[in-house]
């Protein structure tokens, strides 16, 4: 009843969401705050006889020392407020003012104890008004600052609070971490207050309570007794001692019960911020650093400029905050910071006026820095250092920058900047040279375990070892990570297990992964694209499906997966040892590092993933023929010719992308697309050629060279086609040879996005060719300079015949109907080849010959046969091709051919479909992702017809235009073609 009150305006719409905020802490158990929830749960609230509304806590929500008395919060007419305050025998009453918007919180002596023993609540002096020290620092940011003088004592309560208030509604918070006197109104106007806006994070720890001695012991996480007395620490700078003596509580108890960091008085609300470390032996993973900093403070060597720099969550703003505490501690111990003495307590409970944390977003101004700068020659208030502590200084401008580092030779010798970023790379080069570096690596996933384990421990959680180990392996070193995933985890009641682990973090089982990368080995390309879309379709993202396919793929070859290993994994590890399987896993790996790069850029990431699986069986031969077209360039450098004009890479094709071209290979290309474009004298053209044109390969020998242009649009493609010559003259002005050129179709991002639509799934879809050959002498024909249809493996689309510039040319005088170009790849599947074939063909890149060869019951490599679709670069003789070639046409006059193609259906299924064409005889196997193969015949001579199943849709015939073939399929929309394989076996 004869308690003093202190009253506190606050807005209703702020005071509401605050309540809800404090409603939605996490733990109501664990966090003090939260204890006022449990306060505002059990309101009543009343209306009253005017307009006022009145609340009332009921019995329920008393807790620990509270003394059992209902509290109410009652709003009041305007004008009655002073008049009218009533006088509960409540420990505070909170009134409404209706008039004003506010509240005004009364608070009583009477002390309400809201905490539990766990728990420290707020300190409040009660012979202090709440009027805030003015620190030398706080005017740099004048028009935030709250400006109050002190007041006559009569003059406290909310009138004080009031004036407080009332400016820009911005109040110092309290740390609320001292035990004396409780009351919740500061802990209530902490949560309730807007943030002064300020330069330092911290700034808040030079709130009201500077001239107060309290004890500052709060926010005991550890579940250990509260510190209730304040004891002198002005006289008593060392506490250990007396803190034994006057509680009688355990000094460690105590020091966790001062550690924790809570620079905004602030509850954590996350294991993270929970287990924030406190002192160097809490720094998990960082003991060089911790070493080498604890040393610099023992030895006093201490510098005044300090860079933290590392991966995120890896402890850097933790160590600068123990850093600070170390530096000041008042401690001879070589365990520093104590975590007892009067600055350590004084840094941990918030209310150091000598460790400032810098917004370096705010800071960024040059009058303030200046200030801040002015400031800090000011000699510290207790301690011996002021500590300024930039947290992602990588955000500070160059100004700033040079402001501090300009400062650091006339300051003294007491300032200490600290900076801390994850990216060094941003900081100016001064700044390296000015500091001392400490570089925070990422932490060891058995550090992170250990530490998990301690945390489980702690808070009581169930757990298995296992899943708090994958915890671990999945947070890339960031302590941070990891203890958010236990977090979460912990938040689900459960025991922690690996299953639940899998299901919130979103990834595959090992034994499913196994299973998949078995199929996608296995070459069942039916089985393994059935699997990976099941897996995508549920819940995995392809990036991470990737990433945990290449983890495993890793881990085999390193030979982990051996010892302490899952069953699944030790089978898998043992089916997969041979020399061979080795290989094909390292090619494999390859094959998924390439594809996280294009799934990063595409939007159908399932397709292009299921593309890459599909291509892991067969990864070694592929870089094999990698490793062949570098020799063949290298040869040609051997030459002696221009290295510029040789740029080839005959695997790029066959892959869905075209990543493996070197970069400056690429680069080369650019440049002489470049050239080509500018010698262009249309504007309008020229721009054309430059935004929608490629130049993806060139192959250059004896002046001959053969250029392959790529388009991402049919319309740019015909146009493309209409100008050929023209395109063909620039590239052969620029490179000073006769030039072939070819045009292909390769939709581009937003091409193929926005026709995402109609064409789900496909990759390289069709390829069109045209040449534009300079016509040569006829003794050149035959001879070493035709390289025309070297890269021709890819498929391409055939064309209407048209009069061809180099119909007079010896070695392309094809008939009519053959100029196309689908139909010169298909005859070369006939070639009666007289030479051996390679070792490697170039369709064995592909994964789908093998289920081709397999499906059509046909020797991939006939050497009687000749199988053999082309040449290979390393025996590059194009006059053999070409005679070959001719030979070939003169002998096949049966035109018997083969193709293959596949398709996919709306019901994702795959099929492939062989087409066979011998004399007039069409036959058209299919076979789909059931294995029910199907075969027709189509002796009718009607050869452009489509044929369609249910599943598959398939081009009975090898002559037919594939664009319309293509146009045809889309308007079915029932399935569309994935990808011809041409030629692939000889039919009889
Ligand atoms: N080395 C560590 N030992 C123990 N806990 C750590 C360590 N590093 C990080 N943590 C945990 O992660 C949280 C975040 O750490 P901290 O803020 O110090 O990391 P940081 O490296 O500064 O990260 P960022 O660069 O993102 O600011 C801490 O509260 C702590 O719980
Ligand atoms: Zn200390």
């Amino acid at each position: 009843m004869d308690g003093r009150r202190h009253s506190v305006d606050i807005p209703i719409s702020k005071t509401l969401v605050a309540l809800r905020r404090v409603r939605s802490l996490r733990d109501p158990s664990t966090i003090s705050t939260s204890k006022f929830s449990a306060l505002v749960d059990n309101v009543n609230w009343e209306t009253n006889s005017g307009s006022g509304i009145s609340l009332r806590f009921l019995d329920s929500c008393q807790e620990g020392g509270g003394s059992g008395k209902n509290h109410r919060l009652r709003t009041n007419n305007v004008g009655k407020l002073d008049g009218e305050r009533e006088e509960f025998v409540d420990d505070f009453n909170l009134s409404y003012d209706l008039g004003k918007s506010k509240f005004n919180l009364y608070e009583f002596s009477g002390p309400l104890n809201i905490d539990s023993g766990r728990y420290c609540s707020h300190r409040v002096d009660h012979n202090k008004s709440i009027i805030p020290s003015i620190d030398p620092l706080e005017d740099v940011d004048s028009c935030n600052e709250l400006s109050i003088g002190p007041l006559p004592e009569e003059e406290t309560d909310h009138i004080v609070s009031e004036r407080k208030f009332q400016s820009n509604n911005q109040v110092k918070k309290s740390y609320g971490n001292v035990g004396n006197g409780t009351s919740p109104s500061l802990s209530l106007r902490d949560v309730l207050s807007s943030r002064t806006a300020s330069l330092f994070a911290n700034e808040d720890d030079d709130a009201a309570y500077n001239d107060d001695p309290g004890c500052g012991i709060s926010c005991c996480w550890s579940g250990t007794p509260r510190f209730r007395e304040s004891p002198d620490l002005e006289n008593n700078p060392l506490l250990c001692k007396n803190v034994e003596e006057i509680s009688g509580y355990d000094t460690r108890c105590l020091k966790y019960t001062c550690n924790e960091i809570v620079p905004h008085s602030e509850t954590p609300r996350s294991l993270s911020q929970k287990f924030r470390p406190k002192s160097f032996s809490e720094l998990v993973g960082q003991n060089v650093v911790a070493r080498s900093l604890l040393g610099a403070i023992i030895k006093g060597r201490i510098t005044s400029l300090y860079l933290f720099h590392g991966p995120r969550g890896t402890g850097k703003t933790s160590a600068s905050r123990i850093f600070a505490a170390a530096l000041n501690c008042l401690s001879m111990d070589e365990n520093r910071p104590c975590g007892i003495c009067r600055e350590c307590v004084m840094f941990f409970s918030g209310r150091s006026r000598d460790v400032k944390e810098v917004d370096p977003v705010r800071i960024n101004r040059r009058e303030r820095i200046r200030s801040l700068i002015k400031k800090a020659a000011i000699p510290p208030v207790s301690s011996r250092f002021k500590i300024f502590i930039f947290d992602e200084c990588h955000l500070l401008h160059g100004d700033t920058w040079a402001t501090v580092l300009h400062s650091l030779d006339n300051l003294s010798q007491h300032v200490i900047f600290v900076m801390i970023t994850p990216d060094l790379d941003k900081l100016p080069r001064s700044a390296f040279s000015r500091s001392q570096r400490y570089h925070f690596p990422k932490i060891k996933d058995s550090d992170i375990s250990g530490r998990l384990v301690n945390i489980c421990h702690e808070e009581g959680l169930d757990f298995d070892q296992v899943a708090l180990d994958f915890i671990a392996s999945k947070s890339n070193g960031s302590m941070r990570d990891a203890e958010m995933m236990l977090d979460q985890l912990s938040l689900l009641g459960k025991r922690i297990t690996m299953s639940l682990a899998y299901e919130l973090i979103g990834i595959v089982s090992d034994d499913e992964l196994l299973d998949l990368l078995d199929l996608a080995m296995s070459s069942d390309t039916s089985k393994t694209v059935i699997r990976a879309r099941e897996l995508m379709r549920s819940r995995i993202d392809p990036m991470q499906l990737t990433s945990q396919l290449a983890n495993l793929i890793m881990d085999v070859l390193a030979g982990n997966c051996e010892e302490g290993c899952s069953e699944a994994r030790r089978r898998f590890s043992s089916r997969h040892n041979s020399e061979m399987d080795l290989q094909k896993l390292s090619h494999a790996l390859k094959i998924l590092s390439e594809t996280e790069k294009q799934l990063r850029l595409s939007k159908n990431q399932t397709t292009w993933l299921t593309v890459a699986l599909l291509q892991l069986s067969s990864s070694t031969e592929c870089s094999s023929e990698v490793n062949d077209s570098k020799l063949w360039i290298d040869n040609v450098h051997e030459r002696g010719e221009n290295w510029k004009h040789v740029v080839s890479c005959s695997c790029e094709e066959k892959r869905p992308h075209t990543l493996r071209i070197p970069e400056d290979y690429r680069k080369t290309l650019e440049s002489i697309w470049k050239k080509a474009s500018e010698l262009c004298q249309s504007s309008s053209f020229k721009n054309f050629l430059l935004e929608q044109g490629k130049l993806s390969s060139l192959v250059v020998s004896q002046g001959n060279a053969v250029a392959e242009l790529e388009f991402c649009h049919p319309n740019c493609i015909s146009k493309a086609e209409k100008s050929q010559k023209l395109i063909a003259n620039l590239l052969r002005s620029t490179l000073d040879c006769n030039v072939d050129i070819k045009i292909n179709l390769v939709p581009c991002a937003s091409y193929k996005s926005r026709h995402a639509k109609v064409r789900k799934a496909y990759f390289r879809l069709f390829s069109c060719s045209r040449r534009a050959r300079k016509s040569q002498s006829s003794t050149e024909c035959g001879s070493d300079s035709d390289y025309s249809e070297y890269t021709s493996e890819r498929p391409m689309i055939s064309e209407r015949c048209t009069n061809r510039p180099f119909s007079d040319d010896p070695c392309l005088k094809i008939p009519h109907k053959c100029c196309h170009r689908m139909d010169v790849v298909r005859t070369l599947g006939n070639v009666q080849s007289t030479r051996t074939p390679p070792s490697h063909g170039p369709l064995e890149h592909n994964p789908i010959p093998d289920l081709v060869a397999a499906a059509s019951n046909e020797p991939r490599y006939n050497h009687e046969g000749g199988v053999l679709p082309f040449q290979e670069p390393e025996h590059h003789q194009p006059n053999c091709f070409a005679r070959t070639f001719r030979r070939h046409r003169k002998s096949s006059s049966s035109d018997a051919s083969q193709m293959v193609c596949i398709t996919e259906s709306k019901q994702n299924k795959l099929a492939l479909s062989i087409v066979r064409k011998a004399s007039s005889e069409t036959s058209v196997t299919t076979s789909d992702t059931n294995n029910n193969s199907n075969t027709y015949t189509n002796s009718s001579g009607d050869e452009n017809g489509l044929r369609e199943n249910s599943e598959t849709l398939c081009w009975k015939t090898p002559t037919l235009h594939l664009k319309k073939a293509w146009r045809s399929g889309h308007q079915r929309e029932n399935s569309h073609l994935v990808r011809w394989v041409l030629p692939c076996a000889t039919a009889k």
